[in-house]
């Protein structure tokens, strides 16, 4: 997949011929400096952005070939999405915005798994505030409710742990090994955090707009080393 961004002063090469494969039910991260491509590679992945050649398979059916209703079903009805910045909708409170997209898909809510879900976020006694009454690490905390609530087939985040302290970043990541492990959930997360390692199936080290390493069950020490090596290189050290 390539992505080239059009702008005034001439074409972003953002993703320079990008192939990677995230496994069904497995925690996939995309781990790179900043600009590397991770959130243009996530946009991509799953539609919400169309890459400029290349496809993007989803259980086999290609997104790329899909007009844009087709697109927005399929983004409603099978992902869910944690994007860089919560992306909450300010008029709804807490629990209406985890609710949100079961709604607008029309399935039910398993109350067992909200509760256990709030109650890992350690979000409980805050159900009934506006979003504007929270964090920001508090609203991501939110946003990561309401794609394991949401039960997706397939949940995309972009920097999940922003704002977050390490207890919560622990939270956060172990709630999304769980939705793998208990619900089968397909998780794919873009970051440039190395604790992702510890929750991750497969990482794919990115840099500069392609895929130059990739690690499947990833030591910590082994992400920590290479992601330092891509910062010394990005910034243009030898490493
Ligand atoms: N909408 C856009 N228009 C023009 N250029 C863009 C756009 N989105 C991203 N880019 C450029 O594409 C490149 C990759 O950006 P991207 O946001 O995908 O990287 P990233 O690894 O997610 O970065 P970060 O960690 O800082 O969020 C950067 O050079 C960025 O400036």
């Amino acid at each position: 997949m390539r992505k080239t961004y059009n702008t005034r002063t001439g074409g972003i090469a953002a993703l320079e011929g990008v192939t990677i494969g995230c496994g069904k039910s497995a925690l996939t991260a995309i781990i790179g400096p900043s600009r590397s491509g991770k959130s243009t590679l996530l946009r991509c992945a799953s539609g919400l952005e169309r890459p400029s050649s290349g496809s993007v398979f989803l259980d086999g059916e290609e997104l790329t070939d899909l007009d844009d209703a087709s697109l927005t079903r399929l983004r409603r009805d099978r992902l869910g999405f944690v994007f860089q910045g919560p992306n909450l909708l300010p008029a709804l409170d807490v629990a209406e915005n985890i609710a949100l997209p079961l709604h607008l898909s029309g399935r039910s809510m398993d109350t067992a798994l909200f509760d256990s879900v709030i109650a890992h976020i350690g979000l409980a006694d805050r159900l009934r505030d506006l979003p504007d009454k929270l964090s920001f690490g508090e609203q991501q905390r939110v946003a990561v409710a309401r794609a394991v609530v949401g039960r997706a087939p397939v949940i995309f985040a972009d920097e999940p742990t922003c704002a977050q302290d390490s207890h919560d970043i622990d939270r956060l990541l172990g709630l999304l090994r769980e939705s793998v492990r208990a619900a089968g959930q397909t998780v794919v997360v873009a970051t440039h955090d190395p604790r992702i390692a510890a929750y991750a199936d497969h990482v794919y080290f990115l840099s500069r707009g392609r895929v130059v390493d990739e690690l499947t069950l990833p030591p910590s020490k082994a992400v920590a080393e290479r992601m330092a090596h891509l910062a010394m290189w990005d910034r243009g050290e030898p490493s």
